[in-house]
Order: structure tokens, then sequence, then C-alpha cells
């Protein structure tokens, strides 16, 4: 059944390690027939060379394995809660790239400060609460998803707009019309955060020495007067 689906599923999944997007067997990526509400999803543990389109596993959505005979994803009901809450999406991709990862771990959104982010994200991509120990030990997989949700109602952000987020301490997941957009917004999502943070690291000046500290140790170094910071015109705080 949805021999299609599977093989699109497959090659969206065969483009996670090609992309950099995970390491060994992290991640996963679902693509969903609406009509049929069945979606495909790569079975859980197994290594990317090692796949094949008929390892891919159908499940409704109630999250029940209806063909298959690998076990599903450990994030199935993270993907089923997700494709009963955004009925738009077709595909939905989980990494644990790291420059996403990095700032799901420090709950921080990644801000759209460029024209990189804003081409596929219009406005910041959310970061969640953070789960509670309760959550964790009882349904983490379910409860990721309803923390995905909820971070969108919270805030009022339309996840066609937005089509990623970031799971506090967790990482990254994003959707899309199809398994391949979704993966492609995978991609720029990681892309952007990389970018982010090192045009953050640039800008918030305390992070490193201050120009005018570098220009009074070079001048003192090479016998010229010391400047300060407004006094010295090749400082960046020259005033
Ligand atoms: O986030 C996690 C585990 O924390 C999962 O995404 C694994 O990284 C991949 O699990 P399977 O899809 O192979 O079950």
């Amino acid at each position: 059944m949805l021999e299609a689906l599977k093989q699109e599923v497959y090659e969206a999944n065969m483009q996670l390690p090609k992309l950099d997007l995970v390491t060994f067997t992290w991640g996963n990526v679902s693509g969903i027939d609406r009509e049929k509400g069945l979606f495909v999803i790569k079975p859980s543990g197994v290594e990317y060379d090692k796949l094949t389109p008929d390892d891919m596993v159908v499940v409704n959505l109630k999250g029940e394995v209806v063909e298959g005979k690998l076990n599903p994803s450990s994030d199935t009901p993270t993907h089923t809660v997700l494709y009963n809450a955004f009925p738009d999406i077709g595909g939905i991709v989980h990494t644990h790239s790291p420059w996403a990862v990095s700032f799901a771990s420090a709950q921080m959104d990644i801000p759209a400060l460029n024209t990189t982010a804003a081409d596929t994200f219009y406005g910041d991509i959310p970061v969640s609460e953070a789960l509670t120990k309760e959550q964790i030990e009882t349904a983490y997989e379910e409860e990721t998803g309803e923390a995905i949700v909820k971070t969108f109602k919270d805030r009022g952000i339309d996840p066609e707009a937005v089509p990623a987020v970031l799971v506090a301490q967790h990482g990254p997941f994003a959707w899309g019309a199809t398994p391949a957009k979704a993966v492609y917004n995978a991609k720029v999502m990681e892309v952007v955060a990389e970018m982010d943070y090192h045009a953050m690291t640039l800008t918030t000046r305390d992070s490193h020495v201050p120009q005018y500290l570098l220009d009074k140790h070079y001048y003192r170094k090479h016998g010229k007067n010391a400047y300060y910071g407004q006094d010295n015109p090749k400082s960046a705080d020259h005033k």
C-alpha cells in the first residue's frame, strides 16, 4: 500500500545524511496521504545506508501501524499530533542538526535576521516551553507534539508562515507541503541558525575584547598614544 508515498518518504529520509542534518540514525521524515488518512514514516533505529522504500511504515492518524515489518520511528506520536493539528501540511521532518539544537538547548528562538531566513520563515522560528519531568517520563513524544501545537497557538503563529519549530532541550521539527519541502525547510533552518549564531556573537560587543582596548594594547605595543573608545578614529565606538 502507498508504494509511491513510501518511495517519496524514503528519498526524503535519504536527503538527511546527504545534507548533514543527521548523525547515525538520528532524525526522521514522514509524508501523509490526506485522502486515505494515512502517513508513511521511517522505521526506528535503521541506519540510513541500509534503508529501503519497503522498510517504510504506514500509520493512521491515531498513530496505529497499519502496515510495516519494522517498528515506526520513535517520534511517530509527535508526527501524529502535528498531522492532526496542522491539516495543511504534507510532510514532517525531525533532526538533531547541531546549530538548531544549540538554540533549542539555550531555549532561544532562531531570529529572522536576514533575507535567507525571511525567504522561508516569515518570522522568528519559535522554541517551545521545556517539557516537564512528568511529561518526559509519561508520553514524551506525544507531549512533544502537544508542546509544539501549544507554542503556535499561544503565540498566534501560523504554521504555514513559519513551517518550523524548536523543541526545548531536544531539537528542530520542520514541515511543508511535501516531505521534500519539509527537508528543504529543515536545512534552511540549520543554515539560518548558524548564520544567526555568528551575527549574534559579532554584535554583542561585550562578548569579546572591545575594539578600543585592542587599539590601546596595539598602540602601546607599537609606541603610539593609546586612544580609548570614542577618542580613537579607528574604534567602532568613535564619536
Ligand atoms: O529524537 C530522537 C531521540 O531523542 C529520535 O528522533 C532519534 O534521533 C531517531 O529515532 P528513530 O526515528 O530512529 O526512532
